[in-house]
């Protein structure tokens, strides 16, 4: 389809090379160009009126292909000098018309093509084969300039069959070919079935024949009845034609034989009501035997397909945080239920708050009124009093809900002392009181210096810098037992969720001092001086933040103002202990590439680096990279130079760089990963974006750029604690973690032979490695949870989900399944993308198909409550798995064992996400567990660790991480797939 005026074909400089192309080794190949138009030759047919091209030729210069968020991508056009004359004018890749070489080079003859690169663009394949030069419209008129202009008369809608097309048609060949073929399923309510009779048939007759009335539903759901194949497959009705054949003309359906197809129930608006709800059940219902079959659940009968879908879960219900509440109070945990009564307020905002307090108080109060005798007034308000508490842990206050009975005034329910009282109540366990006499030299060396300053009530401000395994964690714990024990407070904070909840009494620092999850610079921390979370800071004598590194540098600038406001005070910190720690090593979160420059959420909000690079001081670019954009200029650490072995591989499009592990060096993150700077190798993670179009910002952002930085007292730990019972793979792990093990091509490591699940073995090399992880003893014990503290590790989302998968199958019980409801932001999307929201499951987001057993492992996705543990990253077991609640027990971290109710929320995928159709999906905020990603596994020590490496890591960081969960080399196991021999990082010897 194109016009001969406004097209060329040359033979370009931009011929394929071989090793892109093997196939098209010595062949010719020819590419089209746009003819020159523009300037170069402003009568082009191309031209319109203002003088542009109408198809904007000459595109811009681009080093990559870039999707882009309309439907068109941006092609890749190096500006590579390269020219090539067309008609007199020199054209260059701006002019190149998208092409596939290979189509070119058989067919000799234009061809165009378009990658279809979003969901958007889909439309083009049906328009490009549609549309074309076969119709028309055109105009007569006459040059003799008669001045009568009837536009009726005179535009015409023309169709012309070129000679190729003639032909075409004659012969009946196939005008266009789409494969797998998509089967249309009939979708219609009982007995609204349409059926097709001639005027002379009489309706008595057709109504009776019993081959009208089949269709392709009707005859599902009797194949269900009565088909054994069918019976045991266990289809839905999209699935049903992956297995059979619909026969057309005798109504029925028949085994597949050969080839594939894919099923899609017709689209119904949700204004068609009943069809509509029909279509929910149809999907996701499996084996339905009838209509009727699909209105029954756990053996009760409903009307109509709207309650089906709603007794199923497959919408969400009006009602469904009262049946929330409900389900949870049959477990009799009132505590728990408050606790559920204030994140329903918080996530799933009800219409109204009071009425469903008044519908539960009771289940609510039945600790308060049984146990502790008090009269009803009494426990209410501790109730809600608690209520606020949990609320105000989330941002909240309990005014805001109108649930408060008149009685009550405000200032009752604000427990003034609830903050020093929970500090207070902190059981210091035995076992941290014990870990002071065995910290190792230089850990007790830290602790030493760090208790002096808190006792003596000097000013200190710490940094405790260590490799994972080096006994941070520990050292902390030990810190916060002798100070609790002593009767003194001690806050323990975190910047993720995860991280705090393993110390004992952890927050996350922004909850635990009111810093604002935007917090810029001089942007303050909410904590009135008069406030009893002032009074507990102002009391305390030690205050601990790990994870530092990962925090902006705006928030530990934010908490210094807080303290120096506080104790009115213009030292450090305001005079207080604080002791900062984390690892520079590790994977660490960085600034997603955010859309609209708005930035993504706080566990991923943060950049860490210490070197910025320049594009033309950078000698060498890994062309797989996507954009160079941000880079300005290289930065070094005083006293170094630049070198030219200074080797800048870029692994996905990540950002973190270290190259003095964060001790004095000038830190500004890139979007680069900065490989082998000065004889160290630098780790960056798995999905790390640089924040586009905010430099300066982002350059601002990591701790070693604060000026508070020079002034913590650095305190080094060396030995890694983890894995000291295998000192060869402690020496392996240092190595690969400072980048001294000796690498090959490409960066390749050896991984010891031993540590390797061999592939060439009859068994499944996946299965070997479940079964080294999970042995069937361990899956297969229903008395006891399965162990938590075992799991595989792998790079990517999509692996970890086909492990899971694999597990949850053999894990013995009976399955649910919650089935997310997914929502597009405009509403009038919904239909058309309702069965491919289906599909999705962005990062961060549960799957739209949850299926889960009794003592199943999950992870939590969000952070719900951290204060009472359920932060985003803790594991937990499922216990009960009712159709709107799911009782868990947490299973790591300092709240282990505690018993907790989990609720759907509305979750929407990060803003930086490129997702075409913006969405809502309504899910409960988990996933299955006995998998997880590289980067969820970090700071954790596990029994066993299993690493499914179906790709090669990102980077010798995320391996180092992975494999530093383990204690020991016998107690880890490596899966790489597929065989070594091409993969860029990892070989086996
Ligand atoms: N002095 C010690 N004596 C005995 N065991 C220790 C000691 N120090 C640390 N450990 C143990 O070593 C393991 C790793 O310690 P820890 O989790 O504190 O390290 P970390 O530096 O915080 O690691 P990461 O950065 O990966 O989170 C833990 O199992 C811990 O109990």
């Amino acid at each position: 389809m194109y016009r001969p005026e406004e097209y060329d074909e040359v033979v370009s400089a931009e011929i394929p090379n071989e090793t892109d192309h093997p196939h098209l080794h010595r062949m010719v190949v020819k590419h089209m160009l746009h003819g020159p138009c523009g300037e170069l030759n402003p009568n082009n047919v191309c031209m319109k009126k203002n003088g542009t091209c109408k198809n904007s030729y000459p595109k811009a210069y681009s080093d990559e292909t870039t999707q882009t968020t309309d439907a068109y991508p941006i092609y890749r056009r190096r500006n590579n000098g390269v020219t090539v004359k067309v008609r007199k004018a020199k054209l260059d890749n701006r002019w190149v018309i998208p092409y596939n070489a290979y189509l070119l080079a058989k067919f000799d003859c234009h061809i165009n093509v378009e990658i279809c690169s979003t969901i958007k663009a889909v439309k083009y394949i049906y328009k490009y084969i549609c549309k074309g030069s076969d119709r028309i419209s055109f105009s007569v008129s006459s040059d003799n300039g008669s001045s009568l202009i009837d536009e009726i008369d005179q535009y015409q809608s023309g169709r012309w069959v070129s000679p190729p097309e003639g032909a075409w048609r004659i012969f009946r060949f196939l005008m266009s070919e789409m494969k797998p073929a998509v089967i249309h399923l009939q979708l219609h309510l009982e007995n609204y079935q349409p059926l097709t009779f001639k005027k002379k048939d009489k309706l008595a007759n057709v109504l009776q024949n019993p081959i009208q009335r089949k269709t392709m539903l009707t005859e599902f759901f009797a194949m269900n009845r009565t088909d054994k194949a069918a019976q045991s497959l266990n289809l839905t009705y999209s699935e049903f034609p992956d297995h059979f054949v619909w026969v057309q003309d005798k109504k029925f359906w028949k085994r597949r034989q050969i080839g594939d197809s894919v099923g899609r129930i017709v689209a119904a608006h949700p204004s068609e009501g009943e069809r509509y709800y029909l279509r929910i059940l149809l999907s996701k219902v499996r084996c339905p035997k009838s209509f009727d079959d699909l209105k029954k659940c756990n053996g009760v009968r409903v009307a109509t397909f709207r309650e089906a879908a709603l007794l199923r879960g497959y919408l969400v219900d009006d009602n469904s945080q009262r049946l929330c509440l409900e389900e949870a109070s049959l477990f009799h945990l009132p505590y728990e239920l408050r606790r559920l009564f204030a994140t329903l307020l918080v996530y799933s905002c009800p219409n109204s708050p009071r009425e469903l307090w008044l519908a539960y108080e009771n289940a609510m109060l039945e600790d308060l009124l049984r146990y502790n005798q008090m009269t009803r007034r009494e426990a209410t308000k501790i109730a809600l009093q608690q209520i606020n508490g949990f609320l105000q842990s989330m941002g909240k206050n309990i005014q805001d809900f109108g649930i408060v009975p008149q009685e009550f005034s405000s200032n009752e329910l604000e427990d003034q002392a609830r903050e020093i009282r929970a500090e207070k109540d902190i059981i210091v366990s035995q076992e941290d009181l014990d870990a002071i006499f065995k910290l190792n030299e230089r850990q007790k060396s830290a602790f030493e210096t760090i208790i002096e300053k808190a006792y003596s009530s000097g000013s200190g401000a710490f940094f405790v810098d260590g490799p994972g395994g080096t006994g941070k964690t520990y050292l902390y714990r030990a810190l916060l037992a002798e100070v609790r024990s002593k009767g003194h407070i001690a806050l323990a904070t975190a910047t993720s969720g995860i991280a705090a909840s393993i110390l004992p009494g952890g927050r996350t620092a922004h909850s635990r001092f009111k810093i604002p999850l935007d917090a810029v610079e001089g942007s303050g921390c909410r904590v009135s001086k008069q406030s009893s979370l002032a009074a507990l800071i102002r009391d305390s004598r030690l205050i601990i933040w790990d994870e530092a590194p990962m925090a902006k540098r705006s928030a530990i600038e934010a908490l210094n103002d807080l303290l120096q406001d506080l104790m009115n005070s213009t030292e450090l910190f305001g005079g207080k202990v604080v002791v900062h720690g984390g690892d520079f090593r590790q994977t660490l979160p960085v600034v997603r590439k955010a859309k609209n420059g708005s930035m993504g959420n706080q566990e991923v909000d943060q950049a860490v680096g210490h070197a910025t690079v320049s594009k033309h001081t950078s000698p060498t670019w890994n062309e797989d990279f996507e954009s160079d954009d941000e880079v300005d200029e290289v930065i070094f650490p005083e006293g170094k130079k630049f070198d030219d072995q200074f080797d800048i591989r870029l692994k996905g499009r990540c950002v973190i760089v270290c190259p003095c592990n964060g001790l004095g060096c000038r830190a500004s993150p890139t979007p680069f990963v900065l490989k082998r700077l000065f004889g160290v190798i630098y780790f960056t993670g798995e999905t790390f974006y640089q924040k586009k179009g905010t430099k300066s910002e982002t350059l601002d952002a990591c701790i070693t750029n604060s000026p508070i930085w020079p002034s913590l007292q650095k305190l080094r730990l060396e030995e890694n604690m983890r894995a000291l019972l295998d000192p060869i793979f402690t020496e392996f792990l240092l190595k690969i973690g400072n980048g001294t093990e000796t690498s090959h091509k490409n960066d390749l490591v050896n991984i010891p032979p031993s540590m390797l699940i061999q592939t060439h073995l009859d068994k499944d090399p996946l299965d070997a490695l479940i079964d080294c992880v999970y042995p069937n003893t361990q899956l297969h014990s229903l008395t006891t949870p399965c162990s938590l503290n075992r799991a595989i590790l792998t790079t990517k989302n999509s692996f970890v989900d086909e492990i899971n998968e694999i597990l949850i199958a053999r894990f013995p019980g009976e399955e649910t399944e919650y089935a997310s409801f997914d929502e597009t932001l405009d509403p009038n999307d919904q239909t058309q993308y309702e069965d491919f929201l289906h599909s999705l499951t962005p990062n961060g987001m549960p799957p739209h198909r949850l299926v889960l057993k009794p003592n199943s492992p999950i992870i939590l996705l969000r952070n719900l409550n951290p204060t009472e543990g359920l932060c985003n990253g803790i594991r937990l077991i499922c216990k009960d798995l009712k159709r709107n609640v799911i009782h868990a027990k947490i299973a790591s971290g300092d709240f282990a064992g505690k018993q907790v109710f989990i609720h759907r929320i509305p979750l929407q995928p990060l803003s930086d996400e490129d997702y075409t159709v913006p969405f809502k999906r309504v899910q409960f905020p988990i996933r299955l567990c006995f998998a997880m990603t590289i980067n969820k596994a970090q700071g954790q020590t596990l029994d066993f660790v299993g690493v499914y490496l179906k790709e090669p890591v990102f980077s010798h960081g995320q391996l180092y991480v992975a494999l530093s969960r383990a204690r020991t080399a016998k107690h880890a196991k490596v899966l790489i797939r597929p065989p070594l021999f091409d993969t860029p990082n990892i070989r086996e010897t």
